[in-house]
């Protein structure tokens, strides 16, 4: 009998404002809508990807580009053998939105690939290949956008130990509204234009901000956790990139949101409120002011629990 398997990856929102490069979350449209990719692993004699959906255009031309492709081979080598499998990508996540596109390719693959071949490797195993896959395209190895599209949930990474990442208790009751304007930030160039080097105070007010941050979600202080969603590393030079990105804080601040943030390393913002009535208001106003054209959406979103599942 032949067999098939389809995985479907989350989008997700990589820092959070406090955790650069350390803190993450699933994220899962209240609509219903499937905000991210997914994956067909199916016997095949010899090797093929297609690629499909709604961003399928904005592929590399070259085949052996799509990291698709890259993961196969990546996988291969870790088994010792070149398998002949037919994947399908379906690329619904526009790249370079801050919405961790590459990731959900990354990880829908790499998990497709495992469940089809019974889980040769374990969940570091997995996320340590997925972090490499992640380094290759992005300028640098980060884990905050594979491992909460993996794991599901708050992802901390810690990255000691032998463990890369662990999960943390979120605000269940939060809306988290996200704005991609369509387009598009690239994050290898997004990474580059950040300092070298930070000042004493600058690394004390981050460690005060996500220590705060960490405790706060802990101990169920949501009051606390929102005054520590500040970006103190990140912000200050990537909001260029983002369409009037002060003038957006301070009116949806003015709608009742609690907190903004850049998602990842946008153009896509976060915002957070824990009403669905002022999470509404916001997304009528990020229509109207922060989308540039047909390509944008907002998407009202809770955090997504499962990660990366087999449908
Ligand atoms: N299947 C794929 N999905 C997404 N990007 C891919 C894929 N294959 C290759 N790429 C390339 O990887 C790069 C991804 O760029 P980038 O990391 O800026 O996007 P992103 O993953 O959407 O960003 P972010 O993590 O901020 O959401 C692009 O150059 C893109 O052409
Ligand atoms: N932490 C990474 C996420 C990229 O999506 C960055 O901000 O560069």
């Amino acid at each position: 009998m032949s067999k098939s398997i389809k995985v479907y990856a989350p989008a997700s929102m990589a820092n959070i404002s406090v955790g650069f490069d350390i803190l993450g979350a699933a994220i899962n449209p209240i609509s219903g809508v499937m905000l991210g990719d997914s994956i067909t692993v199916e016997d095949a004699a010899q090797f093929h990807l297609t690629n499909k959906g709604q961003f399928v255009k904005k592929l590399p031309k070259d085949p052996k580009f799509n990291i698709v492709y890259q993961c196969w081979q990546r996988f291969c080598q870790a088994m010792g053998k070149e398998l002949p499998v037919a994947m399908t990508l379906e690329k619904n996540m526009p790249i370079g939105s801050g919405l961790g596109s590459s990731a959900c390719s990354v990880v829908g693959a790499l998990v497709a690939l495992n469940e089809y071949f019974n889980k040769p490797f374990n969940e570091q195993q997995m996320l340590s290949m997925m972090g490499e896959m992640e380094g290759r395209i992005s300028g640098g190895i980060h884990y905050d956008n594979v491992a909460p599209c993996y794991l599901g949930g708050m992802q901390l990474i810690v990255d000691e130990i032998g463990i890369i990442s662990q999960s943390i208790p979120h605000f269940e009751n939060w809306y988290w509204v996200m704005a991609y304007p369509g387009i598009k930030v690239s994050t290898a160039e997004a990474r580059a234009i950040l300092p070298a080097q930070y000042q004493k105070q600058d690394c004390v007010a981050h460690g005060r901000y996500v220590g705060g941050f960490i405790h706060a979600c802990y101990t169920n202080q949501p009051q606390l956790a929102v005054s520590m969603l500040q970006d103190n590393i990140a912000e200050p030079y990537r909001k260029q990139l983002l369409p009037n990105f002060d003038e957006t804080q301070t009116s949806v601040k003015r709608l009742g949101a609690l907190a903004s943030g850049i998602s990842g390393s946008g153009p896509t913002i976060f915002v957070v409120t824990d009403k669905l009535e002022t999470a509404q208001q916001v997304e009528l106003w990020l229509k109207a002011h922060y989308l540039q054209n047909d390509e944008g959406f907002i998407h009202i979103c809770k955090i997504d629990k499962q990660g990366a599942r087999v449908v």
